[in-house]
Parts: structure tokens; sequence; C-alpha cells
């Protein structure tokens, strides 16, 4: 599903990434660890091509086609979604108005599709992200990448400062993702989610440990 190799990331004169290799397998389910600064959100910017000058293969699909020189809608297009630490909802707009924004295909039945995975959502409808939980914001966020019908989900801290019961509802749904066969590679300290993975990758100070 996607293999990166020999990937390097800067920011400016800074190096962030060196010489990181990894893949994620279909249908795989893989959590990318790591202290702060270590490395997590630039690998995956770097691999959605967002924010951070990147040299290196990353090649993704059945196609095996390196998307490293891809514009990021592009590669979006092609079935990468990305939700970023920072959720980047539209906080005046509802639940349902964040969905819809983003869907691809028919819009009822993929929002009901993703409703039924994260079901706190269901009666939040009609609700201004802006009134919403962190908890609750992150599931939007992520119900509404699903909405693009991604192949393989890229997530930076999905559990970051949220509440432990709703930290156990999002593994919930993502393990329900995996069992549906999507892909993805989720950057996280939260050990729960750890736990729930098929592999785990560690970045240390911008390398892959081991
Ligand atoms: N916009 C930026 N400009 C310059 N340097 C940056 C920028 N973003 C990150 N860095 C640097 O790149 C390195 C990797 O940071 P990154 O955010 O990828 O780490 P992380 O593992 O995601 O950490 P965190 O868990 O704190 O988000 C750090 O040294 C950081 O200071």
């Amino acid at each position: 599903m996607l293999e990166v190799q020999n990937l390097n990331a800067f920011y400016g004169q800074a190096q962030a990434l060196f010489d990181v290799s990894l893949h994620v397998n279909e249908g795989e389910f893989v959590v990318l660890q790591g202290l702060n600064g270590a490395g997590k959100s630039t690998l995956l910017k770097a691999i959605m091509g967002m924010e951070v000058v990147s040299h290196g293969a990353i090649c993704y699909g059945n196609e095996k086609n390196d998307i490293s020189q891809w514009e990021t809608h592009r590669r979006a297009r092609a079935g990468l979604g990305f939700v970023a630490e920072d959720r980047r909802l539209f906080s005046e707009l509802t639940v349902s108005e964040n969905l819809l924004v983003a869907v691809s295909g028919n819009a009822a039945a993929r929002q009901a599709w993703v409703l039924d995975l994260f079901a706190p959502l269901k009666p939040l409808l009609k609700r201004r992200a802006a009134q919403m939980s962190g908890g609750e914001q992150q599931m939007l966020a992520i119900a509404r990448t699903l909405m693009t019908d991604p192949k393989l989900l890229l997530l930076d801290e999905p559990c970051e400062g949220i509440a432990p019961v709703l930290i156990e509802s999002i593994a919930l749904s993502l393990l329900e993702l995996r069992r549906k066969g999507l892909s993805m590679l989720v950057a996280e300290q939260n050990h729960l989610l750890a736990g729930a993975a098929d592999r785990l990758i560690v970045l240390v100070a911008g390398k892959v440990e081991g």
C-alpha cells in the first residue's frame, strides 16, 4: 500500500527526517511512536506533500507509483486521507456541514456509514464544531476525512489531550475500520492505540529505530 524509501525532510536548513524507510501493507494498522520532536508529524506531512521539503521515494498503491513529486491534492485524490494534529475543522459549520463539504460519491450513504462508525456524532449533527469537546472534534475530523473514501488513512496524534472514554471509543472505531480493510498509519503515543496496532514503528530523532 505504501513504501517510503530513504526519506529526508527539511525545514529550511534544519533536517527533521534522516533516511526514513518504512512500509504499510494493505489492510494494516501501523502505529508510529516517538517522543515529542522525533519527527512523526513531519513524516506524515512529507507523505502528504505538505509544509516540509522532502527527498526520497514514496511509493503508493497497487501500481507502486512514486508520488513524491505529486501535489498534495493529487495524493488526496489518489486515496491518501490525512487528519492533522490541529484537526482543521470548519469551526463555524455544523457537524453535518463539516461532513458534507468533503464528500465523495453518494453523500447520504457515505454520511450514514461514517456515523455508524462514530456513533457519538449522531446526536450532534446540528452542533457547530466550535461547541464540541476535543474528543468529539477529533471524531469529526476523522469522520470528515472518511467522507472522501480514502484508501490509506494518516492520523496525527488522534488521542492527544482527549478524555479516556473517548480515546477508547476512537480506538474501537479504528479497529472497526481495519476490519473493513482500511490501511492506517497513525502517529500516537497513547498505549491503548499502540496495543491495538498490527505493528509499531518507532522514530528517534528523525530516524527509524532498529
Ligand atoms: N514548521 C517547522 N519549522 C521548523 N522546524 C520544525 C517545524 N515543525 C517541526 N519542526 C522540527 O522538526 C522536528 C520534528 O518535529 P515533528 O513535529 O515532526 O515531531 P513529532 O514527533 O510530531 O512531535 P510532536 O509529538 O511534538 O508533534 C523537531 O525538531 C521540530 O522542532
